[in-house]
C-alpha cells in the first residue's frame, strides 16, 4: 500500500449488503469520503442508509466488495467508530456521566489513565452544553438533552470515523437547529471523517462538504458539490447557494425516487 494511501479516508468498494439470499439491501455501490471530511447521506426510507452504516460500523458481516479505511481493510484493523444512532442509544440505569464512562471503558479499555478519562467526559459534556446534567438518568431527560448526550459520547471517544444515522429526527425545529450547530463547531474543532444520514434536505446542506443522494436499493449515489458548507453556520440559510442548492437536490431527488 503506498503511503498516500494512509491518509485516504474510507473508501467503499462495490459493496453489496444482503440480510438474507435474495435482492440486496444495498448496493452494488462505491463511495470515497476523504480523511476528516464530512459527508450527508439523503435516501428515501428503505433505500439501505442505515444498512450501509451498520455495515461500515462492523455491525453486519454479509456483505461482497471492500470497506477500507485509510488504505486498509475497516473490520481487520478495527479503526474506532462512534455510531449516533437515531434513538440516542443510552443505558437507562446509568447517570449520563457514567454513560460515557461505560462507552469508554467498552471502547478503550485501560487506554488512559482515570483522571484523563473524567477530564475528557466533563470537556464533551461540556462542549455540548449539557455539563449540568451529568448526574442525571437518560430517562430525565428531554429528547434533545439525550441527543446531546449520544453526541457528546461518540465524540468523546475520539473516533477515526463518525456515523450518525438521522440523529436530529426525532427533535423540534429550534432544538434540531441548535443541535446542528453545535454539533458542526464540534466537528470543525475534531474533524473526524463522518457519514451523517438524514431525511431531510437542508439538513443534508447545512451539513455535508459534500451530498449523498441515494436511489432506491441504494444501487445509485449521486454525490453532489456543496458550496453551502464552506459559509458562516448562521449565514446558510438565507443565502442563494442555499436556495439554489435546494433546488438542485430536490430535482436530482424528484428524477431518482
Ligand atoms: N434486520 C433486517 N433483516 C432483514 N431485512 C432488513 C433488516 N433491516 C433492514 N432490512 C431491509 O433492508 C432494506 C433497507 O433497510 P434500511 O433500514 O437500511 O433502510 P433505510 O434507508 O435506513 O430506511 P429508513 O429511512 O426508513 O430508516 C429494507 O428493505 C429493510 O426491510
Amino acid at each position: 500500500m503506498s503511503s498516500s494511501s494512509n491518509k485516504d479516508g474510507l473508501r467503499i468498494n462495490g459493496l453489496t449488503i444482503s440480510y438474507k439470499e435474495g435482492t440486496p439491501a444495498f448496493g452494488p455501490a462505491s463511495l470515497h469520503i476523504p480523511e476528516h471530511g464530512i459527508y450527508t447521506l439523503i435516501g428515501p426510507s428503505g433505500c439501505g442508509k442505515s444498512t450501509l452504516l451498520r455495515a461500515i460500523a462492523g455491525l453486519l458481516p454479509w456483505y461482497t466488495g471492500d470497506i477500507i479505511y485509510n488504505g486498509q481493510a475497516a473490520h481487520g484493523r478495527d479503526p474506532l467508530i462512534g455510531l449516533v444512532p437515531q434513538t440516542y442509544g443510552l443505558l437507562p440505569w446509568k447517570n449520563v456521566t457514567a454513560n460515557l464512562r461505560t462507552a469508554l471503558a467498552v471502547t478503550l479499555p485501560g487506554r488512559e489513565r482515570k483522571e484523563e478519562r473524567e477530564e475528557r467526559i466533563r470537556r464533551w459534556l461540556e462542549a455540548m452544553g449539557i455539563a449540568d446534567l451529568a448526574g442525571r438518568y437518560p430517562l430525565s431527560l428531554s429528547g434533545g438533552q439525550q441527543q446531546r448526550v449520544a453526541v457528546a459520547r461518540a465524540f468523546a471517544l475520539l473516533p477515526e470515523i463518525m456515523l450518525l444515522d438521522e440523529p436530529f429526527s426525532a427533535l423540534d425545529a429550534v432544538t434540531r437547529e441548535t443541535l446542528q450547530r453545535l454539533f458542526l463547531e464540534n466537528w470543525r474543532t475534531h474533524p473526524v471523517t463522518a457519514l451523517f444520514v438524514t431525511h431531510d434536505v437542508e439538513e443534508a446542506i447545512l451539513l455535508g462538504e459534500r451530498i449523498v443522494i441515494m436511489a432506491p436499493g441504494g444501487r445509485e449515489l449521486d454525490i453532489i458539490d456543496n458550496p453551502v458548507f464552506s459559509l458562516k453556520h448562521e449565514d446558510k440559510r438565507s443565502s442563494t447557494e442555499f436556495f439554489e442548492q435546494t433546488k438542485l437536490i430536490r430535482k436530482v431527488m424528484q428524477e431518482k425516487w
